[in-house]
């Protein structure tokens, strides 16, 4: 699906469609890679998985096996130029003929070269013209099977698969000996001659694409260029084949004859060519591969693809018909489909963009709007000024012992937890207050009150050691405060250290217990 607008099929789309996760479809796309049935490739601009030829004809016989057209696959029975054909089995293990076509399959390697990423159809050009071609054939070999035309049994048609009869005998080019070559030349004269009669010209009728069958009858196996006898060059084609005929049977058996048909003398009976179209192979499909027959250029349907549009939408009817039960939905229709869904996919989301836009200018004016209201309301405003003087009223001195109530709840919590924790520093800050006091009340130095002492001993703090020419503090008392000093300090770094050790410690002595209680029992 993903390589009928794409060269190359990105993951993403891969897993987009096959609704899998784009890891599980990864994998699934590597073990493929590795049975080459899907390959990666990856160029300056794009990485991607494209179908190979193996990988073609699997999903045309699975779809073949499913429907129990086929049973199993055989050997390779022939090569042409533009198709594999090998023998196989129906479910019964009776002898079919598969037949491969590979048209554009020698071009493909020069799209590669000039590889597109995303162009319609183009890029899987050997997909469809390969479907086209086994949609022609087996159209032809159906119409020409009920009018009783020699040819094999048409059982069934799948993507670029034919299945057919197998035909018992050789091409004609391969045949050294016949015993009438008089009686061979009249049959295939009559063979040109019935198809004229039914509107149609082989325009390749050699013996490469005859085959003789035992008792001497022919069959014709391919009719890749066959042509109405209305077309422009109909009695071109038409000598061409009887000319094809009596040059053959001249040159391998030495038989000559004057007798042979002349296209002016040939009787229109029926018209083949409206059942053929009603078969399921549509005039665009005739016409592209006929463009690319006529043009030797496999690609020269893509060129015409702006001008047949029109054509192709009537014809996709037909073709939705053929492809049942084939899980590829038609190329045509679905092409047309893929991109109206995209193009619905990008109006929806241009259509989302403008909607955000919108609503977001929207909001935008309405708080606008609403701040304008705020301020020019003169209710707000009155509030506000009352509130704000309130506040300046209050005395924050008054709330001194309220204090707690004003911290965070999550800060007195704090302060609890480390109160416990402070508490040999405070008291050893405590004593050294003392001890000072005391000695302060021994010197005597100021003719303070006791109460003086105690406010300037608070406020100079024991860390404050400064002197002034009036205050003489002896060595002794410096020594001992610089000690008391040190020792805070080492206490203060002693207790944060501790805190966190003993968090730790009590964690591990915590497991170290659980352990031992539990030694023995496990
Ligand atoms: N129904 C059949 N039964 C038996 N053998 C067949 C049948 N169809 C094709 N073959 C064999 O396969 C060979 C190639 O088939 P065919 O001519 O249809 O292929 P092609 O690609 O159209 O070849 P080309 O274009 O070179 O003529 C034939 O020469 C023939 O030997």
């Amino acid at each position: 699906m993903g390589m009928k607008n794409h060269e190359m099929v990105p993951l993403p789309l891969i897993s987009a469609i096959a609704g899998i996760h784009r890891g599980a479809v990864a994998r699934t796309l590597s073990d493929l890679c590795k049975h080459k049935l899907v390959a990666f490739e990856r160029t300056k601009k794009f990485d991607g998985y494209r179908l190979t030829v193996l990988g073609y004809d699997f999903l045309a016989l699975k779809a073949l096996c499913s429907r129990e057209a086929v049973g199993s696959v055989g050997n390779q029975i022939g090569v042409g130029k533009e198709s594999d054909v090998f023998v196989g089995g129906d479910i019964e293990l009776n002898d079919l003929c598969l037949k491969f076509h590979r048209l554009g399959r020698t071009s493909f390697r020069k799209i590669k070269e000039k590889r597109d990423y995303h162009k319609k159809r183009k890029s899987a050009s050997w997909l469809y013209l390969s479907r086209l071609a086994a949609a022609k054939e087996f159209a032809f070999l159906k119409a020409l099977h009920d009018k009783s035309f020699p040819v094999p049994k048409p059982i069934d048609v799948c993507r670029h698969v034919v299945v057919m009869g197998l035909i018992d005998g050789k091409t004609l080019c391969h045949m050294d000996h016949i015993e009438d070559p008089a009686k061979l030349y009249d049959r295939l004269m009559a063979l040109i001659v019935k198809l004229g009669r039914h509107g149609l010209i082989h325009g390749d009728f050699n013996e490469f694409n005859l085959m003789m069958l035992e008792d001497e009858r022919i069959v014709m196996i391919d009719f890749p260029q066959m042509v109405s006898m209305d077309h422009p060059n109909a009695e071109y084609y038409f000598d061409r084949d009887v000319q094809c005929v009596r040059n053959f049977i001249k040159r391998k058996f030495d038989y000559e004859s004057d007798d042979y048909p002349r296209f002016h003398e040939v009787e229109r009976k029926t018209n083949l060519d409206s059942e053929l179209e009603a078969s399921g192979f549509t005039k665009q499909m005739r016409l592209d591969l006929n463009k690319a027959y006529d043009e030797g250029n496999f690609l020269a349907h893509c060129e015409a693809d702006d001008v047949n549009e029109g054509d192709e939408e009537g014809s996709s009817g037909d073709e939705q018909d053929k492809d049942r039960d084939d899980e590829e939905p038609p190329e045509n229709n679905d092409d047309d489909d893929d991109e109206s869904d995209s193009d619905e996919g990008t109006i929806i989301q241009e259509e989302d963009e403008d909607v955000d836009k919108e609503e977001l200018k929207q909001t935008e004016i309405e708080s606008q709007q609403q701040m304008k209201a705020l301020s020019k309301s003169e209710r707000f405003n009155t509030w506000l000024s009352t509130t704000t003087s309130q506040l300046s009223d209050v005395d924050l001195k008054e709330l001194d012992g309220e204090c707690p109530l004003l911290l965070h709840p999550r800060e007195v919590e704090r302060e609890a937890e480390l109160r416990a924790e402070r508490e040999a520093y405070i008291r050893v800050r405590e004593e050294a207050d003392k001890e000072e006091e005391e000695m302060m009340e021994e010197t005597g130095n100021s003719g303070n009150t006791e109460k003086e002492k105690k406010k300037s001993a608070s406020k100079a703090g024991p860390k404050s050691v400064t002197s002034t020419g009036s205050t003489i503090i002896p060595s002794d008392e410096v020594k001992r405060r610089v000690s008391l000093e040190t020792f805070r300090n080492k206490e203060k770094a002693r207790l944060k250290v501790k805190g966190k050790q003993c968090a730790v410690r009590r964690g591990r002595k915590e497991n170290r217990n659980v352990i031992k209680e539990y030694d023995g029992w496990i």
